[in-house]
């Protein structure tokens, strides 16, 4: 290989860059932290094992150092939190923090600026809480609608067996009806647009996201930096979504305000969140203004972001395990024919509870979704964990995810197996959180929209179990598409073939 004289300076200099960021980010531990996993190579740690093996590399870490420990990843070093420690990380809600820990990595703050106000989220809980919880028997109904208007259109007729793609997608846009219905009301949830703008919010976000956090080795502030510049530059895919929606929104507003003057007590208000806003003394308005707009439009948007992709990517996920397991599939389907011939077709929430089998099927499914470690909480102050182990302010601990679903304890000697009726045997239905069941989170921060991902998961899956033989191409189980500690639900398809009536 042949150097000129006149590459040696550049050399020199990729050598000092790479001794200073070397020097920087050397791992600097205090007292009593949990043990740090050796590592061979400088500044790379354990990227390498986490990015491309981290299932196995976090059991034999988990085998070795015990619960919790630190690894070095991407330039920084991170608390693995496994089944002795994850709940005290989520009963310490004011010490460790979600939205910190998430922002460098999913900056919705750069398209959805009220995301930054940490009054947003507080709102948003409580909105989901008492305008969709606390409501869902009155959505029931419009939810099963929306779900088979999807069916019908979409999958339709299955006379001749039918490969459904589901990658990438996942049912994003059947799961976007219902949460349309009920987040903006029955006027303009069966617009296209509408519903489109609703499935594709997320997706076109997490597009430009899409870039591995290599300049993390720096600091995280700069992958954030770089993967944001197409935005600060005015590339905005997403801003298209904001602006249909607030297109749709605004004779809709209009004409609610209007008719609430005009009928003054005899106004009947719709059930959906959009009149839970209007009603809000903290919302009230005369007029809708644009700034008015934009402020619901991006309210909605954030819970568009927590709502959709999570219930349809485990809907998916759901549906698959439920294809590639013909044992069950009597046994299930049995319970959906009956529950359907009780309720002639009308599903109410007294149905949906009487789905124990399919509840303790989707628990299952939830428990077994295969990511490692996930749902990052920042420490905000120094803590010391009731063994006695310390972390500093400004560390990020990882749920071990794998090492709390897979205890032997709660799932005996093969937590991996899939165990579908485990639930209902042991009376935990698939919305309950528990020690050893993290999939919404523990504690004051427990995904407060659990209820009604749910209920639109059961029905979406007893409504397809009830039309079509459902089956994987390979006629077995597919595997699960693995990002580093994440996962997604197998992108084989499958294939819909309608069941003689
Ligand atoms: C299967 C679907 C879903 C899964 C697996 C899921 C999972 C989670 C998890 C793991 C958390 C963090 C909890 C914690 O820190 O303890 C969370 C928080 C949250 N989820 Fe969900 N979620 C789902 C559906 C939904 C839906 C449908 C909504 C809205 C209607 C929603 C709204 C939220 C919100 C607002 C938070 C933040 C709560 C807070 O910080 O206090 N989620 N979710």
């Amino acid at each position: 290989m042949y150097f000129s004289f006149e590459t040696i300076p550049t050399f020199v200099w990729v050598f000092i860059a790479t001794y200073a960021i070397y020097l920087i980010k050397k791992p600097r531990l205090s007292k009593n932290e949990p043990p740090m996993v050796p590592y061979k190579y400088p500044i790379i740690g354990h990227t390498v094992d986490y990015a491309l093996n981290a299932d196995n590399f976090l059991v034999e870490c988990r085998q070795k150092y015990g619960d919790p420990f630190n690894i070095y990843v991407f330039g920084q070093v991170f608390t693995i939190a496994g089944n002795e420690i994850a709940h005290e990380v989520y009963k310490q809600s004011d010490t460790f923090s979600l939205t910190i820990a998430t922002r460098d990595m999913f900056p919705l703050y750069r398209v959805l600026k009220s995301v930054l106000d940490p009054g947003t989220l507080e709102q948003v809980v409580k909105t989901i809480r008492e305008g969709i919880t606390a409501k869902l028997s009155l959505y029931t109904g419009r939810l099963q609608k929306q779900i088979m208007t999807y069916i019908n259109k979409e999958i339709g007729d299955c006379s001749s067996p039918k490969l459904i793609k589901t990658a990438n997608d996942n049912f994003a846009s059947m799961i976007a009806r219902p949460i349309a219905d009920v987040l903006v009301g029955q006027e303009i949830s069966k617009n296209e647009d509408v519903i489109k703008a609703f499935a594709d919010f997320t997706k076109d976000f997490t597009k430009i996201l899409a870039i591995p956090p290599i300049l993390s080795f720096i600091h995280p502030k700069v992958h954030t930096q770089v993967i944001t510049l197409p935005l600060r530059i005015g590339f905005n895919p997403i801003l298209k979504h904001l602006i249909t929606l607030k297109k749709h929104l605004k004779p809709v507003l209009e004409k609610r305000l209007k008719e609430k003057k005009i009928l003054g007590e005899k106004y009947e208000p719709p059930v959906d969140i959009v009149e839970y806003f209007l009603d809000n003394p903290e919302y009230e308005t005369k007029a809708i203004t644009d700034d008015y707009l934009t402020k619901i439009t991006e309210f909605l948007f954030s819970i568009v972001v927590a709502s959709i992709h999570t219930t349809s990517r485990h809907l998916t996920s759901a549906l698959y395990d439920f294809a590639g397991r013909p044992e069950f599939w009597d046994d299930i389907y049995e319970e959906q024919l009956r529950i359907d011939k009780e309720c002639n077709g009308e599903l109410t929430p007294h149905h949906i509870n009487k789905m124990v089998k399919l509840d303790s099927f989707l628990r299952e499914s939830l428990r077994t979704f295969d990511a490692v470690a996930s749902t990052p909480h920042r420490c905000l102050e120094s803590y010391t964990f009731k063994n006695g182990m310390t972390i500093p302010k400004g560390r990020t601990v990882q749920t071990y995810l794998m090492d709390i679903h897979y205890n032997t304890t709660a799932y005996g000697p093969e937590p991996r197996s899939f165990l579908p009726y485990h639930g209902l045997e042991n009376n935990f239905s698939a919305s309950r959180t528990d020690k050893n069941f993290f999939m919404f989170g523990a504690g004051k921060h427990a995904c407060p929209g659990r209820f009604f991902a749910v209920s639109e998961i059961k029905i979406g899956l007893h409504k397809l179990i009830l039309n079509y033989h459902i089956r994987t191409p390979s006629g077995k189980v597919e595997k699960k598409v693995h990002y580093g500690p994440f996962s997604e639900p197998p992108v084989a398809g499958l294939i819909f073939e309608s069941r003689k009536k």
